[in-house]
């Protein structure tokens, strides 16, 4: 099913990356809840939440998964926002694939063991700006779980060998011009 997706996925090529549009992160076409049920149990079969209090994300693509799984395991849903409040949040500037800003962190405290949801995982840039400012909240990041993986673009790297963190995905692709190749993964 998920394979299916991003096999049929268009390719948007804006000069300077290419990125997939589709059903799961563009709701193009829109979401259908089977596929977001699919992906949330596999992500929560996939991650041993035992010992986690809050799962959080990145507001955007990343939101409706991290929702469902936050509903499937019980967990607090923690979100990152894109924009300031006059409340007490944690900064965090980030540097991804195809963006630069920084990040409010809503809902973590001291103590907290946080699992990580996003949609994909590219540079790493955005998920590692989470981890740092998890982790200077007093808090740790235990896991991250991402539904695809951009091979080759050392998102894992940095997380597992730099951060320290374990990162579970559901499938690894490669964005060509003409189309996305899935390399592996679930069906
Ligand atoms: O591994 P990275 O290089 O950081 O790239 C992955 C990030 O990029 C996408 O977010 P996008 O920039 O589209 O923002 P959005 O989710 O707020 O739309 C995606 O949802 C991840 O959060
Ligand atoms: N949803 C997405 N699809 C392809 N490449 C990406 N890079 C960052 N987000 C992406």
């Amino acid at each position: 099913m998920l394979r299916d997706v991003y096999r049929k996925a268009g390719v948007l090529d804006t000069g300077s990356y290419l990125t997939t549009v589709n059903e799961l992160c563009d709701q193009l076409p829109a979401l259908r809840p089977e596929l977001l049920w699919y992906v949330a149990s596999h992500l929560r079969a996939r991650v041993d939440l035992n010992s986690i209090s809050k799962i959080l994300v990145e507001e955007d693509k990343g939101a409706p998964i991290g929702t469902a799984v936050s509903l499937l395991s019980g967990l607090p849903l923690a979100m990152a926002r894109h924009y300031t409040y006059a409340f007490p949040s944690l900064r965090v500037d980030f540097s991804s694939e195809y963006d630069r800003s920084t990040l409010h962190v809503n809902g973590i405290v001291a103590g907290d063991r946080v699992c990580i949801v996003d949609d994909t995982l590219s540079t790493g840039g955005t998920v590692a700006a989470l981890v740092r400012a998890v982790r200077a909240e007093g808090a740790t990041v235990e896991h991250v779980a991402v539904v695809v993986e951009k091979a080759g673009n050392g998102g894992r790297e940095l997380l597992e060998d730099e951060l320290g963190v374990a990162v579970h995905s559901l499938l690894s692709i490669k964005v060509v011009p003409d189309g996305v190749h899935v390399l592996e993964g679930i069906a």
